[in-house]
């Protein structure tokens, strides 16, 4: 069993997106989308960059992207994984390592949270050992806490920034589900 729930209790799936307390909705959510793109392309549209969306959170916010993404670009996924669909981190566990070669090229990297950021510290390091030119990096949400992985840990685009509670939508799981609410949400209680 993958998941971390043994039996989806699909009542209590119900119940957790009832009760959230709506931090974005999707009006909010898809004017920050468009901020990221129009800033992302200023400073990347000239340099020929790979773009990773980090799966599975990034489902979402790669593909919003990518299409106000104006420019040549090569787009393709990495998967890495710390909380495999539960609500805390563990070690980062690589699913599969980017398929592109980016040697020599700059890139770029989405996913849909910085947290604590040991994903994307260890992705940013690895695709600056893999030769990246520069590492550029994008997230939806940057959460508001004093646990960052590094001090100096942020990322280059940031869409929105959200209080230090476990949230839900626009690929951010609650056990696997919910990736696909239409919004940014917190679990009550959490
Ligand atoms: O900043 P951090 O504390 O490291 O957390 C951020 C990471 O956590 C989530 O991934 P997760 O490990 O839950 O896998 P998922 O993409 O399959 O949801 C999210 O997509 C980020 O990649
Ligand atoms: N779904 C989800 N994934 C996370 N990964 C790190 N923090 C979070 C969070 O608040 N929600």
């Amino acid at each position: 069993m993958i998941n971390s729930m043994p039996k989806t209790d699909i009542e209590h799936i119900k119940k957790i997106y009832s009760e959230a307390d709506t931090l974005f909705n999707e009006a909010e959510v898809e004017a920050a989308i468009k901020n990221m793109a129009v800033a992302i392309t200023a400073t990347l549209a000239e340099l020929n960059p790979v773009v990773f969306t980090v799966m599975n959170g990034g489902i979402v916010i790669g593909g919003k992207l990518l299409t106000q993404l104006n420019f040549p670009l090569e787009a393709s996924y990495m998967h890495a994984t710390r909380y495999r669909n539960g609500t805390s981190g563990h070690d980062l566990e690589w699913k599969v390592a980017p398929m592109i070669d980016f040697d020599g090229r700059p890139v770029l990297v989405v996913d849909d949270i910085l947290d604590e950021g040991h994903t994307l510290a260890e992705i940013i390091d690895y695709c600056h050992k893999n030769g990246a030119t520069q590492v550029y990096s994008a997230v939806l949400v940057n959460k508001l806490h004093e646990r960052k992985a590094r001090e100096d840990l942020k990322a280059d685009f940031v869409g929105l920034e959200v209080e230090d509670r476990y949230i839900f939508g626009y690929g951010m799981d609650y056990h696997g589900y919910w990736r696909n609410a239409p919004g940014i949400f917190a679990v009550k209680g959490m």
